[in-house]
């Protein structure tokens, strides 16, 4: 196969951030993509309707002249989130879900939840609602091993969260572990899972092997190889239950290659052309519209987006090492592999 043609996709995990970087990277989603799930952790975060929909004025004052792209707005939800106001903004389309960090898990994340009881009723109006919540799932236990943090997490918090609040909708974020690959899978029609690109083609020894490299540095970290192969499995299956959210999370080059780096990796540029060739590797190029195109909107309610993209595979594709900003350079995520599929 040398073509392939897939309803435009969507991302239903990305950081657009503010001002300068928010103009620089906007362009770059919305090249390929037709919607995205807006994260709101904005310094302060994005915790009310009004706010939501001001960010979005702003994502859409960012993009290219006659860009089709919307973005899908979020809910930053706090121990202090007024049910109302969050219940109200779903109503009037203002935004698609909430999405619950626990306090200290990952950047921007310091006003997150650190007692789960305080959000029951609001988790509560949620579920009676239909809003989605999107987690973040890591425990944040110093005594718990950064590798093991999702796992546990899906033990300590999500289970009981999901057995509290029957019938809310839940997106696992970024899951990294063949546990969370397997916790989505059996958790039935009101459970999901977004994977990122990169995870499908790092493991733990891209960040630590030869020096510390960075730009490879993301949360939740990226974990053993095992737990690469069975993201790639569960991607590449076509199952319902899982489909692309990027995590594209830019930080300026200055504060990755740093004695205290931030965790993100940026891959809106090439995302498309490293699918490609990660399931064309998997036998499953077929599959790659469920995945990036189908199950998302599926889960999430909304239509598959009516127009197409195309990629065709030839020589290497080139993109940029980095992409600059009015504040500085942002580095693209480098696959370490030659890209075959371009996007027409
Ligand atoms: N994934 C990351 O490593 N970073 C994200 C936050 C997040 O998604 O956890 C960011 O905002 O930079
Ligand atoms: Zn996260
Ligand atoms: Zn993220």
């Amino acid at each position: 196969m040398t073509q392939i043609t897939l309803p435009r996709p969507d991302d239903w995990h990305l950081h657009l951030r503010d001002g300068a970087m928010l103009r620089a990277v906007a362009p770059e989603t919305a090249r390929h993509f037709g919607r995205a799930i807006i994260m709101p952790n904005l310094v302060p975060p994005v915790t009310t309707g009004a706010e939501a929909s001001a960010y979005r004025d702003r994502i859409l004052a960012a993009l290219p002249e006659g860009a089709r792209f919307t973005p899908l707005m979020t809910l930053y939800l706090t121990e202090e989130t007024d049910k109302d106001d969050l219940v109200q903004a779903h109503r009037e389309g203002i935004i698609t879900a909430v999405k619950l960090y626990p306090a200290g898990a990952t950047t921007n994340s310091a006003s997150g939840v650190r007692d789960f009881d305080k959000v029951r009723p609001v988790l509560e109006a949620m579920a009676e609602n239909g809003v989605p919540l999107c987690v973040h799932g890591e425990v944040v236990d110093a005594d718990v091993d950064i590798f093991d943090r999702e796992a546990v997490f899906i033990d300590r918090v999500l289970d009981p969260i999901r057995r509290a609040t029957p019938g809310l909708r839940v997106v696992m974020e970024h899951i990294t572990t063949a546990q969370g690959v397997d916790y989505a899978r059996e958790g039935g029609p009101d459970l999901g899972a977004t994977i990122t690109t990169h995870h499908l083609v790092i493991n733990r020894n891209a960040i630590l092997v030869g020096g510390i490299k960075p730009h490879y540095y993301c949360l939740p970290v990226a974990k053993r190889e095992e737990h690469r192969l069975a993201l790639r499995r569960a991607a590449t299956s076509g199952d319902p239950s899982y489909f692309l959210g990027t995590d594209s999370a830019p930080h300026l080059d200055p504060l990755k290659e740093n004695a205290c780096g931030c965790a993100g990796c940026f891959t809106a540029t090439n995302t498309l052309s490293i699918l490609a060739e990660v399931f064309e590797q998997e036998g499953a190029l077929d599959r790659l519209s469920a995945f990036a195109s189908l199950n998302g909107p599926n889960f999430y309610g909304l239509p598959v987006n009516s127009d197409k993209v195309t990629l065709t595979k030839g020589d290497p594709v080139t993109y940029p090492a980095k992409i600059d900003t009015a504040d500085g350079p942002v580095t693209v995520f480098d696959p370490m592999m030659p890209l075959h599929w371009r996007v027409e």
